[in-house]
């Protein structure tokens, strides 16, 4: 599982360390250098380029190109004024050269010859995007970077020009909503201080942070920081006192604790019965893959009560015809004029008891949406349907802006309704009342007609079998991703493939928790969490803090 937490928890969570005359900065730039020497595979020869903005982040920035220098890397600064006083003084003591990035024509070609550029320009302290000359140098050296505009989110290979490493966070994405505005380096690696933080994880943003390395500077924030020394710190209770993550995202190897595992005295009323209302007459496939994808999470039944009838049994012959007890409800995938107005009734029903029976509201479905829901019901819409019932409701938001900011419209649209929303794209961004927003990656591989259908019927599953609805939405997020991983692939692969993935996370096929996190498909995001050990080995921590004294020393 991946806590990220925001600007505001990092800040706490620093503050009493700050107090007590910890060392971060110096932890937090010996473990941004030691991560551009494994980057570049050493120190003679090389050259870097730290961009310095006015902040602390800066200030990891000169700390770190002060370390390089004294390596023997050719390291330049490109500062403004008011850079951090005594980062610039240990860069300066170490060598480096000094750039005014009002000279943007000696800094363009000091990058042409550098190995790497750290961009220390703004951190979690930005208040919207870059602006000033920050601005326009990273404009120039973005463009000047072979294959940047074209392959926007390949990811480059070494060798592709210089290497990009951010430090915390690639300057002006929007730390805590994943926002992108104004020019951004697209980084190769993102040195993340302290823990992982939600724009990392959200679209537009983590498509510039490259790989992603938590560097554990000990803010009381994580297992590893935990682990790592943060009971040394005399924080009483330590789990009383961790704050809660502001955006989690599920893993492969959390599944065991979330999937619903049928028990000794299970039967298939204990496991849950999934009632679907999908398909039509002008969209049967949708009927079938929403069964089809229930069937294969794993409840008890799965009620057919869409117009298709026994077409659908004729395929899915486990599906149950006919009334009876449902658990929770999927209603809207492929649904047509008159099939939609045969589910009026089981809308209806939803409502009169106040929103509060589970349900997933899909598609077509999503008319129904309104003021005075319970997160109870999972709304599911992609960015279309979403700006669709943004304007219906009143509520001002285009396909393109919700793109540009999918995190904050998704909590809009939870916070208009009371719903738990899944806002699907290349990210899903589930937001409900009362609990973290989940953020679950996929490939693209599953950008297909029908992919949709399937995520509806797995959801539709997990509620049926009592899980917490946001939870509900974020694990069979996870499990369509891990599904429909290593493709081409059609919808009903996703849904042959579901019931491998399940049966390999249950018997620990999964990774270890920390030991590294790929977002499925998405070459250009990655997450690689460092842990440190309880016990046996030296911590990150200490090594960090061995460097920094280095440091300290030969300067
Ligand atoms: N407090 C500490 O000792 C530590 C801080 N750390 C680093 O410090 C960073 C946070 O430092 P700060 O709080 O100083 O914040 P930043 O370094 O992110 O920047 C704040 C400065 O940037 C300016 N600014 C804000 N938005 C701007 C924009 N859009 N365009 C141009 N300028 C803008 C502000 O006026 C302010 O001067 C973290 O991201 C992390 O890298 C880490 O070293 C850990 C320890
Ligand atoms: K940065």
């Amino acid at each position: 599982m991946i806590r990220a937490f925001g600007a505001r928890k990092v800040r706490e969570a620093e503050a009493p360390l700050l107090a007590a005359g910890v060392p971060l900065m110096e932890r937090a730039s010996g473990a941004l250098a030691l991560a551009v020497l494994r980057l570049l595979g050493g120190s003679y020869g090389r050259r870097a380029l730290a961009l310095v903005g006015r902040g602390n982040n800066g200030g990891d920035a000169l700390f770190a190109a002060a370390f390089l220098a004294r390596r023997g890397m050719g390291v330049a600064a490109v500062v403004a004024e008011g850079a951090h006083g005594a980062g610039l003084a240990a860069a300066r003591a170490a060598g480096c050269a000094v750039l005014d990035v009002a000279d943007i024509d000696a800094v363009v070609r000091e990058a042409a010859r550098a190995d790497v550029w750290i961009d220390g320009i703004l951190g979690i302290g930005a208040r919207g995007g870059l602006r000033g000359p920050f601005a326009s140098l990273v404009e120039r050296l973005e463009g000047s970077r072979e294959g940047s505009a074209l392959l926007p989110e390949a990811g480059r290979s070494a060798g592709a020009g210089p290497l990009v490493v951010a430090v915390d966070v690639p300057s002006g994405i929007g730390t805590d909503d994943g926002a992108a505005p104004g020019p951004i380096l697209r980084a190769d690696l993102t040195v993340t201080m302290g823990a992982p933080k939600p724009g990392l994880l959200l679209d537009p943003a983590r498509r510039y942070a490259g790989r992603v390395e938590t560097a554990d500077i000990g803010l009381c924030l994580s297992a590893a920081a935990r682990a790592a020394g943060c009971a040394a710190l005399d924080v009483a209770d330590i789990d009383a006192g961790f704050p809660s993550p502001d955006l989690v995202s599920i893993e492969r190897a959390d599944l065991p604790l979330l999937w619903p595992v049928p028990g000794p005295s299970s039967h298939k009323y204990t496991r849950g019965v999934v009632g679907v209302a999908a398909g039509s007459a002008s969209y049967p496939g949708a009927g079938f893959l929403c069964v089809d994808a229930a069937l294969a999470a794993g409840p008890g039944m799965v009620r057919y009560a869409g117009t298709l009838g026994s077409a659908v049994v004729s395929s899915c012959p486990e599906a149950v015809l006919g009334e009876g007890r449902v658990d929770a409800w999927v209603i809207g995938p492929g649904l047509d004029r008159e099939a939609l107005a045969r589910a009026e009734p089981i809308v209806d029903g939803l409502r009169s008891e106040g929103w509060t029976a589970p349900a997933v509201l899909d598609a077509g479905a999503l008319a129904w949406a309104e003021r005075g829901m319970t997160p109870a019901t999972v709304l599911t819409p992609h960015a279309g349907e979403l700006a669709a019932l943004f304007s219906r409701l009143g509520i001002e938001g285009s396909r393109e802006g919700i793109a540009a900011c999918p995190a904050a419209a998704a909590k809009l649209a939870s916070e208009f309704t009371g719903a738990t929303v899944v806002l699907k794209g290349p990210v899903d961004v589930v937001v409900s009342p009362g609990s973290p927003v989940y953020a679950q990656s996929g490939p693209a591989w599953r950008a297909v007609a029908g992919a949709g259908d399937v995520y509806a019927g797995l959801l539709g599953a997990l509620l049926a079998a009592g899980l917490e609805p946001a939870r509900a939405a974020a694990a069979a997020a996870c499990v369509h991703g891990l599904a429909s991983e290593n493709g081409p692939m059609r919808a009903s692969d996703i849904v042959r493939n579901v019931p491998a993935v399940v049966r390999a996370a249950l018997a620990g096929g999964g990774s270890e928790e920390g030991s590294g996190y790929h977002a499925p498909g998405a070459s250009a995001s990655a997450f690689h969490m460092r842990r440190a050990r309880v016990s046996g080995g030296r911590r990150p921590m200490q090594k960090i803090d061995e460097c920094a004294r280095t440091a300290r020393e030969e300067s």
